[in-house]
């Protein structure tokens, strides 16, 4: 019998307020493994709040947050990412100035010791697993090119890369395709699925047709509730989903 800690994240009876406002509200939900769930809902929904609380950098008032069983709330954010919980902003925080193999490696893991830290080399396995994640984000080409030289997609795939390397069990993404090409958005959806076959994805999305090409499951938010989840054909057809969200 599956029970409550087989999901990936289990999001429970969450809640937080700023100033008395509940930005989130007895908020429930769970990730499996392999699963792209997708949240979306107008401006002011919560969505952003919602990764804020699961990183760790917004603290919930009520409600618990496992990851595998193991409870973040009362985590940092440091903790929560060697747990295995990666987040990209929407904002792309590459170095401009280093190369593709430069962002990839200095985003390589290296382990606790201070001397791992400071004595660092670029041996075997750190070269062959940059070249898997290059592999993987469409950049197997462009390991030595400045990242300042990459489009706006290939900036965004870069960062995802660079949690990539970090092997989270969970990636958060704020907006994925904001900004990009239709030909990016399609890769974008490849590289989602290429994610997913070792990882859970949770993403928060504006744009429909991108989040009809992904989404194993969508939660929709509304003043910080969830106000209909489940297929993105059965959400879409949710009156209350038209009223408030995609009739708009
Ligand atoms: N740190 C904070 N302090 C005070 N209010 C906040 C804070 N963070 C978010 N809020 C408020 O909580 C509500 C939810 O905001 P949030 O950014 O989570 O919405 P969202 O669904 O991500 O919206 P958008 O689609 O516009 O990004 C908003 O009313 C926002 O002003």
């Amino acid at each position: 019998m599956p029970t409550q800690n087989d999901f990936v994240l289990s999001v429970e009876d969450l809640a937080v307020s700023f100033d008395g406002f509940k930005a989130v509200d007895d908020l429930t939900f769970y990730v499996d493994k392999n699963e792209i769930l997708v949240i979306i809902g107008p401006n002011g929904a919560g969505k952003t709040t919602v990764l804020d609380l699961i990183c760790g950098r917004t603290k919930a008032i009520a409600g618990s947050i496992k990851f595998h069983g193991e409870e973040l709330t009362a985590k940092t954010e440091h903790e929560i990412v060697r747990a295995g919980v990666g987040r990209k902003f929407q904002n792309p925080s590459i170095y401009e100035t280093l190369t593709v193999f430069e962002n990839l490696e200095i985003s390589y893991p290296r382990g606790r010791s201070v001397f791992g830290a400071l004595f660092f080399r670029t041996d075997a396995a750190v070269r062959e697993r940059i070249a898997e994640v290059a592999e993987m984000i469409f950049l197997e080409d462009c390991l030595s090119m400045r990242a300042e030289y990459l489009s706006h997609g290939q900036k965004q795939w870069l960062e995802i890369g660079m949690l990539l390397i970090q092997d989270p069990d969970l990636l958060m993404l704020d907006e994925p395709v904001a900004g990009m090409s239709v030909g990016e958005r399609v890769k974008t959806a490849e590289l989602l699925n290429r994610i997913i076959r070792d990882r859970s994805v949770l993403v928060i999305e504006h744009d429909m047709k991108f989040v009809e090409d992904i989404a194993h499951k969508v939660i929709v938010l509304h003043q910080g509730k969830i106000i209909s989840q489940g297929a993105m054909a059965k959400v879409k057809a949710d009156p209350k989903v038209v009223e408030v969200y995609l009739g708009h």
